[in-house]
């Protein structure tokens, strides 16, 4: 054996130099396959998985500083949510889930709690008597009057209408003596009051409706009579019936006559309109714009019959002053600073709780008042010192509300607020959305502003509201539950889109539309991450189909870390370097750096998780010169689908002044073409594949955008599929992207943002077309619109304009 054993090596020798060349071809055959198969089974689930993340998930570590994690919460149950709480510690509950489901919302009529017009209606005693006026020469708009005069009468007759609505009375137009209906309202009974239905189709050439449309504007303009002669009318409505495929749009003639009608009908009545200007095409949509209609008007009466009048704040409409001219800026309607020039002074009755409360005046202050302090290099408190007890952010009392309240705000609960915005309204009236329609398809009538934060922790020199917001750098406040705030902004939104119905240039249909909100732009004022919650309510919004566009300023790792995916997050970059930070964002916390790069880290992270967009906002003499470099390099570190670049807003508050900001730091349109084009360059010679997608000039505001994710066969598509977001959301459809999970095995863990990419972004809004669309109406103020008639300009280029209208 041991004889044996010891030959082994020589026979081994042997062998080897005998069969060496079969062996090495056997094992080199042997790898080859082996790597073969590796590699066709990778490729396998590469193909069974076609969308994969072009770059492979790798996540950088971002480290979290404990004093960067956000401190224990307190939360006031919905229950003692309308108690005055503030004071109460027995109030201060610590829960860590909202105890109701959310609601549903549903495009339900807000319950006015008091009549802002009175009219004169005794719903104990008085009648409704409503007429039906038409006009036809077809036949069509008389199919219509008297379908709806059946239908009308059913309902009126039935239990669902209150009783005091009378049988509706039909006439012809061409019939009535006009003497007897539009000059003074019919004569009746004294508790019978009129209300007037009226439906027109509309020719262009001379008809009766001609006539008849002359001796409105007659009345109105004859001095011996009163020019609001109709007054006594309980309210009134006009739907008109047209033809788009001759008259394609508004400017070109669709519906004209009704909207003259209901122009004159406004003045003749002195503001009744009870439910905005109704218009369908006969080829088309007349049926479903005319029952949605019907449907708002029969609201409209009812809301009389139960003494609410024509509903909240807007009492009808029909100015004198009605025309085009009313439409105003953006600065001056979403903030009455503007409109008046004047910077407004807060309530002298009001209490003063919080020194924060007062923002900038702190700085200003040189005696009792402390600095603003950093929570974020605090000493331990000794240990048996008690907590102070939470205050409200901004409580009933305090000038911030009384500010915020006077600007538009509604405050929700203690610390959240919702504004309508100046383009939803401009979207209710056909004038056109903000850049979001333009760059990503969001109609600003269906969208709401809103915040569950008013307290931020910066004081930037643009924002128009560092006069009167509070500030702070930790979460110390009594806690809203979030279904109190979802209820709350939705109730409120829809209340003031609902004071809107009588505005003149509301349009039904974009009204009923406007009654189930789509779309959330948290950005209004405030840090919406800094609520405890926005986990919660972002889900509701969700679970509710509301998109989710969410703003944040950079300065919450930690939140911005746990935040659930929103369909488009932002950062705001509002500097390029540490200084230029420093000097336009002001910030409370003294590492306000470190948590500016933290959060770009934590975005690059999240890249394929959500669609992340870069918000830079241009200052001249602040963040513009020289900082392209600078904005490339954060761009190359954060990797954002988007780059959206805008000029700032001048506001013109005395605020902004104290902040050193004047109209010479708003840089003009071509300056911030400029601006972006060397960005685009400078991405370009790094390797990156940002390109400009699209702009709205109107707004100032011009995109970048990754052009491996975000162009479909060479073509632009920035636009979001929101239905199909929610589909991702609620698991009906799969989404693509892969990561390796815990077991080492790479799997589909949800969804990245080019599972939801929409249409294509459309030809006017790409780069050089200006960003208007066409289909909407543009109308520029006295003296606003462009002074050069340029082919450009004309079209919805800015020219050489500023940036004094968006927000
Ligand atoms: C000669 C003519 C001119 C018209 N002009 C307009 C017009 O300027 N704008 C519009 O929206 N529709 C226009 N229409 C479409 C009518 O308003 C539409 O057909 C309507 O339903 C007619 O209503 P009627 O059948 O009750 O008369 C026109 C139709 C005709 C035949
Ligand atoms: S995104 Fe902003 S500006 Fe545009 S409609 Fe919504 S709230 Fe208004």
């Amino acid at each position: 054996m041991a004889l044996l054993l010891g030959q082994l090596p020589t026979e081994l020798l042997l062998i080897w130099h005998t069969h060496r060349i079969p062996i090495l071809l056997s094992a080199v055959s042997l790898a080859a396959v082996l790597r073969l198969t590796v590699y066709l089974r990778s490729r396998r689930e590469r193909i069974s998985i076609t969308l994969v993340p072009s770059s492979p998930i790798e996540k950088i570590a971002v480290e979290l500083k404990p004093e960067w994690l956000p401190e224990n919460t307190t939360f006031v149950p919905s229950a003692l949510n309308t108690d005055n709480h503030a004071d109460s510690p027995v109030a201060v509950a610590r829960i860590t889930k909202a105890k109701r489901a959310p609601k549903t919302v549903k495009g339900k009529k807000v319950q006015s709690k008091r009549p802002t017009t009175a009219p004169d209606f005794d719903h104990t005693t008085d009648k409704i008597q409503p007429l039906i006026f038409f006009q036809s020469l077809s036949g069509t708009t008389e199919r219509y009057a008297s379908l709806f005069a059946k239908t009308f009468t059913a309902w009126s007759s039935s239990d669902i209408s209150p009783g005091s609505i009378l049988e509706p009375q039909t006439h012809d137009l061409s019939y009535i003596e006009y003497d007897d209906y539009f000059i003074n309202p019919p004569k009746a009974e004294p508790n019978v009051k009129h209300f007037y239905l009226i439906l027109v189709p509309t020719y262009n050439i001379d008809t009766v409706l001609d006539t008849f449309l002359e001796n409105l504007r007659e009345t109105h303009n004859d001095f011996r009579i009163d020019t609001a002669p109709l007054s006594a009318l309980l309210g009134y409505s006009v739907f008109g019936f047209g033809d788009k495929e001759g008259w394609p749009s508004e400017e070109e003639g669709f519906c004209s006559q009704a909207r003259d009608m209901d122009k004159w009908i406004a003045r003749l009545t002195g503001r009744k309109r009870a439910y905005p200007l109704g218009m369908g095409d006969v080829k088309d949509d007349a049926e479903a714009r005319f029952e949605e209609w019907r449907l708002g008007v029969q609201e409209a009466l009812v809301e009389i019959a139960e003494g609410r009048g024509l509903g909240e704040g807007v009492p009808g409409s029909g100015d004198p002053a009605e025309s085009d001219e009313e439409d105003i800026d953006v600065a001056e309607d979403s903030d009455p600073e503007l409109a008046t020039g004047k910077p407004r002074k807060a309530k002298s009755s009001a209490r003063v709780d919080d020194v924060e409360e007062l923002g900038s005046m702190v700085e200003t202050s040189t005696t009792d008042m402390p600095d603003p302090i950093d929570f974020t290099t605090y000493k331990a408190k000794p240990a048996l010192a008690p907590a102070p007890a939470p205050k409200e952010m901004v409580p009933v009392t305090s000038p911030t509300y009384a500010a915020l309240t006077k600007q538009g705000y509604s405050i929700i609960g203690s610390h959240s607020g919702v504004k309508i915005c100046r383009w939803t309204k401009s979207a209710l009236r056909g004038r056109g959305s903000c850049y979001k329609y333009s760059f990503y398809g969001i109609h600003s009538h269906l969208c709401m502003e809103a915040t569950p934060s008013l307290s931020c922790s910066n004081k930037c020199v643009f924002c128009w509201r560092h006069g009167t917001n509070p500030v702070g750098t930790t979460w110390r406040w009594i806690t809203d539950a979030p279904d109190v705030i979802f209820d709350g902004i939705t109730e409120a939104h829809y209340k003031k889109i609902k004071m809107l119905k009588g505005v003149p240039g509301v349009r039904a249909e974009r009204f009923a539309e406007a009654m189930r909100i789509r779309h959330c732009a948290l950005s209004l004022v405030g840090e919406p991450i800094f609520y405890p919650h926005i986990n919660e309510l972002l889900e509701m919004m969700h679970k509710n189909r509301i998109s989710t566009f969410l703003v944040c300023n950079a300065q919450h790792p930690a939140q911005l870390a746990a935040l659930v995916p929103v369909t488009q997050l932002y950062v705001s970059i509002d500097a390029s370097n540490k200084e230029s930070l420093r000097k336009i964002d002001r910030p409370l916390h003294r590492d306000f750096w470190e948590r500016f790069c933290a959060c770009l880290d934590i975005l690059r992270n999240r890249r394929y998780e959500q669609r992340t967009v870069f918000r830079l906002t241009l200052v001249k003499g602040f963040n513009m010169a020289e900082e392209v470099k600078g904005y490339a390099d954060l761009v190359e570190r954060a990797l954002p689908g988007f780059v959206e670049v805008k000029g700032v807003t001048y506001c013109g508050t005395s605020a902004a002044g104290t902040a050193g900001l004047t109209m010479q730091n708003v840089p003009f349109y071509e300056e911030v073409a400029e601006f972006v084009t060397a960005l685009e360059k400078e991405l370009s010679a790094r390797g990156l594949t940002y390109g400009i997608g699209a702009e709205h000039a109107h707004s100032c505001c011009i995109l970048l955008a990754d052009s491996t994710r975000f162009q479909r066969d060479g073509k632009w598509a920035t636009r979001i599929d929101f239905e199909r977001f929610f589909d991702l959301y609620e698991g009906k459809a799969q989404g693509t992207r892969m990561e390796v999970r815990d077991d080492g095995v790479a799997g589909v863990v949800g969804w990245r943002p080019e599972d939801y990419v929409g249409e294509e972004t459309p030809e006017w809004a790409l780069w050089g077309n200006g960003g208007f669309d066409p289909r909407d109406q543009r109308v520029w103020r006295k003296g606003k619109g462009p002074k050069v008639t340029s082919d450009k300009e004309s079209e919805g280029g800015l020219g050489a304009k500023k940036a004094v209208l968006e927000i």
